[in-house]
Protein backbone atom coordinates (compact mmCIF):
# COMPACT_ATOMS: atom_id res chain seq x y z
CA UNK A 1 0.00 0.00 0.00
CA UNK A 2 0.67 3.64 -0.43
CA UNK A 3 3.37 5.27 1.72
CA UNK A 4 2.33 7.94 4.21
CA UNK A 5 3.61 11.47 4.47
CA UNK A 6 5.36 11.21 7.32
CA UNK A 7 6.84 8.02 6.29
CA UNK A 8 8.48 10.00 2.98
CA UNK A 9 9.22 12.87 5.24
CA UNK A 10 11.39 10.27 8.01
CA UNK A 11 12.93 8.42 4.25
CA UNK A 12 13.69 12.36 2.99
CA UNK A 13 15.81 12.71 6.85
CA UNK A 14 17.57 9.23 6.24
CA UNK A 15 18.67 9.97 2.89
CA UNK A 16 19.98 13.62 2.96
CA UNK A 17 20.46 13.96 7.00
CA UNK A 18 23.46 13.03 8.79
CA UNK A 19 22.78 11.17 12.13
CA UNK A 20 23.62 12.98 14.68
CA UNK A 21 23.62 16.14 13.30
CA UNK A 22 20.15 17.90 14.32
CA UNK A 23 20.56 21.14 11.92
CA UNK A 24 20.82 18.91 8.99
CA UNK A 25 17.81 16.66 9.71
CA UNK A 26 15.64 20.58 10.69
CA UNK A 27 17.39 21.26 6.88
CA UNK A 28 16.41 18.16 5.21
CA UNK A 29 12.93 18.05 6.20
CA UNK A 30 12.30 21.93 5.79
CA UNK A 31 13.80 20.90 2.23
CA UNK A 32 11.04 18.05 1.91
CA UNK A 33 8.11 19.98 3.06
CA UNK A 34 9.48 23.29 0.29
CA UNK A 35 10.14 21.33 -2.21
CA UNK A 36 8.27 17.94 -2.33
CA UNK A 37 5.08 18.09 -0.33
CA UNK A 38 3.71 19.98 2.24
CA UNK A 39 3.76 18.80 6.07
CA UNK A 40 2.39 20.61 9.30
CA UNK A 41 5.82 21.33 10.66
CA UNK A 42 6.01 24.97 12.14
CA UNK A 43 8.66 25.13 9.42
CA UNK A 44 11.94 27.41 9.29
CA UNK A 45 10.70 31.06 9.50
CA UNK A 46 8.45 30.42 12.43
CA UNK A 47 11.22 28.03 13.87
CA UNK A 48 14.09 30.85 13.65
CA UNK A 49 11.35 32.75 16.10
CA UNK A 50 11.40 29.39 17.82
CA UNK A 51 14.46 29.31 18.12
CA UNK A 52 15.20 32.79 19.69
CA UNK A 53 12.85 32.17 22.61
CA UNK A 54 14.02 28.81 23.45
CA UNK A 55 17.83 30.26 23.70
CA UNK A 56 16.88 33.37 25.38
CA UNK A 57 14.95 31.32 28.03
CA UNK A 58 17.77 28.79 28.09
CA UNK A 59 14.95 26.38 29.94
CA UNK A 60 15.50 23.26 32.14
CA UNK A 61 11.83 21.99 31.95
CA UNK A 62 10.12 22.02 28.43
CA UNK A 63 6.84 20.73 27.34
CA UNK A 64 5.67 20.45 23.56
CA UNK A 65 2.29 19.69 22.97
CA UNK A 66 1.79 18.20 19.39
CA UNK A 67 4.78 16.16 18.28
CA UNK A 68 3.88 15.45 14.94
CA UNK A 69 7.35 14.19 13.09
CA UNK A 70 9.61 15.57 15.82
CA UNK A 71 10.59 18.86 13.94
CA UNK A 72 9.80 21.22 16.66
CA UNK A 73 11.08 18.82 18.65
CA UNK A 74 14.08 18.58 17.56
CA UNK A 75 14.48 22.45 16.87
CA UNK A 76 13.90 23.13 20.66
CA UNK A 77 15.95 19.90 22.57
CA UNK A 78 19.21 21.04 19.72
CA UNK A 79 19.54 23.93 22.11
CA UNK A 80 18.66 22.88 25.18
CA UNK A 81 21.85 23.16 27.58
CA UNK A 82 22.62 19.89 29.49
CA UNK A 83 20.42 17.95 31.88
CA UNK A 84 17.70 20.16 30.49
CA UNK A 85 14.67 17.97 29.46
CA UNK A 86 11.98 17.83 27.27
CA UNK A 87 8.46 16.12 27.02
CA UNK A 88 6.52 15.76 24.31
CA UNK A 89 2.80 14.49 23.78
CA UNK A 90 1.09 13.12 20.56
CA UNK A 91 -1.70 11.61 20.19
CA UNK A 92 -1.28 9.48 17.09
CA UNK A 93 0.23 6.38 17.30
CA UNK A 94 1.44 6.08 13.72
CA UNK A 95 3.04 10.06 13.98
CA UNK A 96 4.58 8.92 17.04
CA UNK A 97 6.55 6.16 15.00
CA UNK A 98 7.76 8.25 13.03
CA UNK A 99 8.90 10.90 15.31
CA UNK A 100 10.72 8.85 17.44
CA UNK A 101 12.86 7.75 14.89
CA UNK A 102 13.55 11.39 13.61
CA UNK A 103 14.44 12.43 17.29
CA UNK A 104 16.66 9.20 16.82
CA UNK A 105 18.50 10.51 14.05
CA UNK A 106 19.11 13.45 15.20
CA UNK A 107 20.71 12.09 18.54
CA UNK A 108 18.73 14.32 20.80
CA UNK A 109 17.17 11.34 22.35
CA UNK A 110 18.64 11.70 25.95
CA UNK A 111 16.83 15.04 26.44
CA UNK A 112 13.71 13.95 24.91
CA UNK A 113 10.72 11.99 26.12
CA UNK A 114 7.81 11.16 23.77
CA UNK A 115 4.89 10.43 25.13
CA UNK A 116 2.19 8.78 22.97
CA UNK A 117 -1.39 9.85 24.38
CA UNK A 118 -3.49 12.65 24.72
CA UNK A 119 -2.75 15.95 26.43
CA UNK A 120 -5.61 16.33 28.85
CA UNK A 121 -4.55 12.52 30.00
CA UNK A 122 -0.91 13.81 30.54
CA UNK A 123 -1.09 17.11 31.84
CA UNK A 124 -2.78 15.89 35.11
CA UNK A 125 -0.07 13.27 35.50
CA UNK A 126 3.22 15.51 34.53
CA UNK A 127 3.69 15.42 38.06
CA UNK A 128 3.61 12.03 40.05
CA UNK A 129 4.28 10.31 36.43
CA UNK A 130 7.43 12.59 35.41
CA UNK A 131 8.50 14.43 38.60
CA UNK A 132 7.78 17.76 37.41
CA UNK A 133 7.25 20.76 39.50
CA UNK A 134 6.66 23.20 36.93
CA UNK A 135 7.13 23.78 33.37
CA UNK A 136 9.76 27.00 32.10
CA UNK A 137 8.77 26.95 28.36
CA UNK A 138 5.47 24.84 26.59
CA UNK A 139 5.50 25.09 22.96
CA UNK A 140 1.24 24.66 21.77
CA UNK A 141 1.31 23.24 18.32
CA UNK A 142 -1.62 20.20 19.02
CA UNK A 143 -5.82 20.58 18.14
CA UNK A 144 -6.05 24.45 17.90
CA UNK A 145 -9.40 23.83 19.84
CA UNK A 146 -7.33 22.08 22.71
CA UNK A 147 -5.22 25.22 23.09
CA UNK A 148 -7.65 27.11 25.94
CA UNK A 149 -8.79 23.93 28.15
CA UNK A 150 -5.28 22.12 28.00
CA UNK A 151 -3.62 26.28 29.38
CA UNK A 152 -6.87 26.17 31.85
CA UNK A 153 -5.61 22.65 32.94
CA UNK A 154 -1.91 23.33 33.26
CA UNK A 155 -2.92 26.26 35.43
CA UNK A 156 -4.97 24.25 37.30
CA UNK A 157 -2.57 21.37 37.86
CA UNK A 158 0.10 24.17 39.29
CA UNK A 159 2.41 23.48 36.21
CA UNK A 160 2.92 27.10 35.52
CA UNK A 161 5.09 29.30 37.42
CA UNK A 162 5.59 32.78 37.42
CA UNK A 163 7.79 33.66 34.74
CA UNK A 164 6.94 30.43 32.86
CA UNK A 165 6.59 30.81 28.70
CA UNK A 166 3.68 29.57 26.46
CA UNK A 167 4.99 29.80 22.92
CA UNK A 168 1.97 28.64 20.67
CA UNK A 169 1.85 28.07 16.83
CA UNK A 170 -0.52 28.97 14.48
CA UNK A 171 -2.53 31.79 16.20
CA UNK A 172 -3.56 33.34 12.91
CA UNK A 173 -3.75 30.00 10.36
CA UNK A 174 -5.72 27.96 10.92
CA UNK A 175 -6.42 29.90 14.19
CA UNK A 176 -7.00 30.11 18.11
CA UNK A 177 -9.65 32.90 18.79
CA UNK A 178 -10.71 31.46 22.05
CA UNK A 179 -6.98 31.22 23.56
CA UNK A 180 -5.94 34.31 22.17
CA UNK A 181 -8.64 36.40 23.37
CA UNK A 182 -7.57 34.41 26.78
CA UNK A 183 -3.89 35.02 26.81
CA UNK A 184 -4.26 38.72 25.81
CA UNK A 185 -6.93 40.11 28.12
CA UNK A 186 -6.19 37.83 31.41
CA UNK A 187 -4.11 39.51 34.09
CA UNK A 188 -1.94 36.55 34.68
CA UNK A 189 -0.12 36.94 31.30
CA UNK A 190 1.60 39.20 29.70
CA UNK A 191 1.12 37.82 25.77
CA UNK A 192 2.80 39.20 22.38
CA UNK A 193 2.59 38.14 18.60
CA UNK A 194 5.51 37.31 16.52
CA UNK A 195 4.05 37.84 13.05
CA UNK A 196 5.17 35.08 10.39
CA UNK A 197 3.84 33.11 7.51
CA UNK A 198 2.42 29.70 7.64
CA UNK A 199 5.46 27.11 7.23
CA UNK A 200 6.10 26.85 3.51
CA UNK A 201 3.52 29.40 2.17
CA UNK A 202 2.46 33.42 1.86
CA UNK A 203 -0.07 33.04 3.65
CA UNK A 204 0.04 35.17 7.44
CA UNK A 205 0.82 32.86 9.99
CA UNK A 206 2.72 34.07 13.98
CA UNK A 207 3.18 32.63 17.51
CA UNK A 208 1.93 33.98 20.64
CA UNK A 209 4.72 33.99 23.23
CA UNK A 210 2.37 34.59 26.92
CA UNK A 211 4.47 34.40 29.97
CA UNK A 212 2.81 33.66 32.99
CA UNK A 213 2.64 36.20 35.72
CA UNK A 214 1.40 33.80 38.63
C1 LIG B 1 -2.65 19.15 15.54
C2 LIG B 1 -1.51 19.04 14.61
C3 LIG B 1 -0.20 18.58 15.21
C4 LIG B 1 -0.19 17.28 15.93
O1 LIG B 1 -0.84 17.36 17.18
C5 LIG B 1 -1.34 16.06 17.51
N1 LIG B 1 -2.38 16.23 18.53
C6 LIG B 1 -3.60 16.74 18.36
N2 LIG B 1 -4.27 16.80 19.53
C7 LIG B 1 -3.44 16.30 20.46
C8 LIG B 1 -3.58 16.09 21.87
N3 LIG B 1 -4.71 16.41 22.51
N4 LIG B 1 -2.52 15.56 22.54
C9 LIG B 1 -1.39 15.26 21.87
N5 LIG B 1 -1.21 15.43 20.55
C10 LIG B 1 -2.23 15.94 19.85
C11 LIG B 1 -1.81 15.51 16.19
O2 LIG B 1 -1.85 14.11 16.22
C12 LIG B 1 -0.75 16.06 15.23
O3 LIG B 1 0.32 15.13 15.09
N6 LIG B 1 -1.25 20.35 13.96
C13 LIG B 1 -2.09 20.85 13.03
O4 LIG B 1 -3.18 20.34 12.81
C14 LIG B 1 -1.59 21.98 12.19
C15 LIG B 1 -2.28 22.31 11.01
C16 LIG B 1 -1.82 23.31 10.16
C17 LIG B 1 -2.58 23.64 8.93
C18 LIG B 1 -2.60 24.95 8.44
C19 LIG B 1 -3.29 25.27 7.27
C20 LIG B 1 -3.96 24.26 6.59
F1 LIG B 1 -4.60 24.56 5.44
C21 LIG B 1 -3.95 22.95 7.07
C22 LIG B 1 -3.26 22.64 8.22
C23 LIG B 1 -0.64 24.00 10.45
C24 LIG B 1 0.05 23.69 11.63
O5 LIG B 1 1.21 24.33 11.93
C25 LIG B 1 -0.42 22.71 12.51
O6 LIG B 1 0.28 22.50 13.66
MG1 LIG C 1 1.68 24.12 13.99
Amino acid sequence: TRSTRPQRLLKAVKQHATRGDPQSVISAIDHFCRHREWAMNVGDEKGCILDSVVSELNPEKVLELGTYCGYSTVRIARLLPPGARLITLEFNPDYAVIARQVIAWAGIEDKVQLVEGASEDWIPRMKEHFGIETFDLVFLDHWKDHYLPDTKLMEGCGLLRKGTVLLADNVICPGVPDYLEYVRNSRSYKSCYFKSHLEYTRAEDGLEKSVFLG
